[in-house]
């Protein structure tokens, strides 16, 4: 698996009195495989997300994966760590499904047919091979997930963050959402309310004022969580 180490970072936003910490002197080093993230609304949860891809640059402290620093190896990281959003309309970047998937391989120069038979294997995988033409704009709410995800995945980054993708979704599409997760063979950071979706995963961090104040077992966490807001 991938090792995310955060040493000492700290991540403010605004300037003056409005000036707000929102992550204070975190570290920790992530090196399991299924990794997720909850606290309550404002805690630093997406901030701490965003970083790792370097969507966010931290005022002090480093944020590395495998290695590579996410300020000064941005491009690097970037290419080894995919992100999903809450809102898929953030991220669905051209006008029909199949060219919203062979958006990102394009970019990384493959050629027209390798993307061709990448952009049909993975349509099918996810179960939109009939929307592939279709403008990405007309899909459900779900469905338009499922395309956010499927066209991160394509590029096979070996860490994918995810920021909320199910607070969109109707219970069967998030449990859907939660099963594929599962099945990935990539380490994945989920940040999420939905802490049914985190019941097997490896390890949890419960966020809370810009802090990692609990950092275990989903039981753990989750107990630890509820406890926190009672
Ligand atoms: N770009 C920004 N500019 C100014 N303030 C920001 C920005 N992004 C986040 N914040 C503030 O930082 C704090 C933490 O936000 P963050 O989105 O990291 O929390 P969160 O734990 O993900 O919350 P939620 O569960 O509501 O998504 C919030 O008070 C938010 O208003």
């Amino acid at each position: 698996m991938p090792v995310i180490e955060l040493t000492g970072v700290t991540h403010a936003f605004g300037t003056g009195p409005a000036r707000r910490t929102v992550l204070d002197d975190v570290s920790v080093r992530l090196a399991e495989q299924r990794i997720g993230v909850i606290g309550a609304n404002g805690s630093g949860k997406s901030t701490f997300a965003r970083l790792l891809n370097g969507l966010v640059l931290p005022d002090r402290g480093s944020v590395t994966v495998d290695g590579l620093d996410a300020n000064k190896d941005g491009k690097q990281v970037r290419r080894r760590v995919g992100f999903v959003f809450t809102d898929p309309d953030a991220q669905i970047v051209m006008p029909t499904v199949q060219e919203d998937v062979a958006f990102g391989l394009k970019r990384r120069g493959h050629s027209a047919a390798e993307v061709a038979a990448l952009v049909t294997k993975a349509l099918g995988d996810f179960g939109l091979a009939e929307l592939a033409d279709s403008p990405a704009h007309s899909l459900s709410g779900g469905e338009k997930q499922l395309l956010a995800l499927c066209s991160v995945l394509v590029t096979e980054p070996s860490v994918l963050v995810l920021d909320e993708p199910t607070t969109l979704l109707d219970l069967r599409n998030a449990h859907r959402i939660g099963a594929l997760l599962e099945s990935l063979p990539q380490q994945v950071v989920l940040v999420t309310h939905h802490l049914e979706l985190l019941a097997e995963y490896d390890r949890v961090l419960v966020f809370d004022e810009g802090r990692i104040v609990c950092d275990g077992s989903p039981a753990a966490a989750v107990d630890f969580y509820r406890r926190l807001l009672a």
